[in-house]
């Protein structure tokens, strides 16, 4: 089966054969070697790289090629069919790699993933400033206005998904609001969804290497971002828009309140996506709304309406969604003004009680989780899920 979901991903790595097929024959030489890269550096740039934002076509097979020339040497495979547009386009950036030393080629793929990693942390860093700042990317749009950070998933078009992307530029921001000078913290989403969850396709760009250091990259990724929550020092509110799914509903219970539309719905499909829960909700779950209730949402993935999960403790006030924008900025502008060290104090001393246990619990729902990622259940549900989608 693992066999069987690399193929997939592989091929879903690049998505238009059409687009790399027309691609010159590359000799790369980056510049800037002055450190040689060791075997570690090499390792440690594998594990980047899947990390980073979808570089496009024409980076993945620069990178695709130094791979293979750096762990294989010079190619010297047969050249794929003609009608085989992906497999020979990246056999035709091996190959014009010609006898690169496998040293060099190590090299030069340890500083182009520096190169590319330095681009996509700097277009997300948060700025100091300005009293209505706009940062983030196009896919995280960061504002501060009035005392009021607010982070919006911004892909309406795949309902808000989270890329791997997202989630490490919603660290950052939420590491920088951490810092900045405004009194409360918001996430919500743009259009007619919160967040549709984890971006199913998050599996499936595996360039090279094993699944499972794809699967143990985006554990210590989710770890990290939950961590994040579980720390966050002011007061951070959720305004959901609109429906919500997986880790956007589980993440719930870490916000210190969650303002919802009357159009809005809460979905934790686990286990018909093969998964289990995470965003501490099998801890906080039960204890906010019984064992009963929790277990029909995160084992039978019962979908609960903005009302019934205002009755469950999940969501603090639901508004007719005519006038939920309204009555929701109002609300969160009078308490930006509330005096903000008193606030901060007061949810220090709520969620210090309980922060060891959270990070605990945590950490055992990533270590379950990145097992089943790996499970027949799972890769079957992502494929299904990604297949009846597909454009190729
Ligand atoms: C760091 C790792 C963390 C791992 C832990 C997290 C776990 C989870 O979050 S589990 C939950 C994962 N999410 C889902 O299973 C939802 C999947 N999506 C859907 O079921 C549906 O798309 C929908 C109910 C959210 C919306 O349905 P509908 O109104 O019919 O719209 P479409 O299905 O046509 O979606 C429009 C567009 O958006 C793409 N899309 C939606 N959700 C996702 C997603 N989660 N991942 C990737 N793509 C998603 C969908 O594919 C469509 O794209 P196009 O086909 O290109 O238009």
């Amino acid at each position: 089966m693992a066999q069987r979901l690399a193929k997939h991903w592989c091929l879903s790595a690049i998505r238009s054969p059409l687009q790399v097929i027309s691609f010159p024959a590359l000799q790369l030489h980056v510049s800037g070697t002055a450190m040689r890269a060791d075997q570690k550096d090499f390792e440690n740039a594998v594990t980047r790289v899947k990390l980073l934002k979808d570089p496009g076509n024409e980076m993945k097979l620069k990178l695709y090629a130094l791979y293979k020339q750096a762990t294989e040497g010079p190619c010297n495979v047969p050249k794929p069919g003609v009608f085989n547009l992906i497999n020979k386009a990246k056999w035709d950036a091996w190959n014009a790699l010609g006898s690169l030393p496998k040293e060099t080629a190590r090299q030069n793929y340890v500083d182009l993933v520096s190169s590319l990693s330095s681009s996509s942390a700097s277009s997300s860093q948060v700025k100091p400033g300005a009293d209505k700042e706009q940062q983030g990317s196009e896919n995280l749009v960061v504002t501060s206005e009035n005392g009021i950070t607010k982070i919006m998933l911004n892909r309406p078009t795949k309902k808000n998904a989270i890329t791997t992307q997202m989630y490490q530029e919603i660290i950052l921001a939420l590491k920088a609001a951490s810092k900045d000078d405004s009194t409360i913290t918001v996430l919500t989403g743009n259009g007619d969804y919160y967040c549709s969850g984890n971006d199913l396709s998050n599996f499936t760009d595996v360039l090279s290497g094993e699944i499972e250091e794809k699967v143990k990259s985006i554990a210590i990724l989710l770890r990290d971002f939950v961590d994040c929550f579980i720390d966050f020092p002011k007061p951070l509110i959720a305004v959901v828009n609109g429906p919500a799914v997986g880790i956007s509903v589980t993440l719930l219970g870490l916000f210190d309140a969650v303002y919802a539309s009357d159009r809005a719905t809460f979905h934790t499909p686990f286990s018909q996506l093969g998964q289990s829960p995470e965003g501490c909700s099998s801890y906080i779950f039960p204890k906010m709304m019984g064992p009963a209730k929790a277990k029909e949402m995160l084992i039978f993935g019962k979908k609960l309406t903005a009302g019934e999960a205002c009755a469950q403790g999940l969501v603090t006030e639901v508004f007719p969604d005519s006038t939920f924008q309204t009555e929701v900025w109002t609300r969160l502008k009078a308490y930006s003004k509330l005096p903000p060290n008193a606030m901060r104090i007061s949810k220090q001393i709520i969620r210090n009680m309980e922060k060891e246990k959270l990070h605990a619990v945590n950490a055992e729902e990533v270590s379950v989780l990145q097992e089943r990622w790996l499970s027949d259940e799972c890769i079957n549900a992502v494929m299904n899920f990604l297949s009846k989608r597909a454009k190729l």
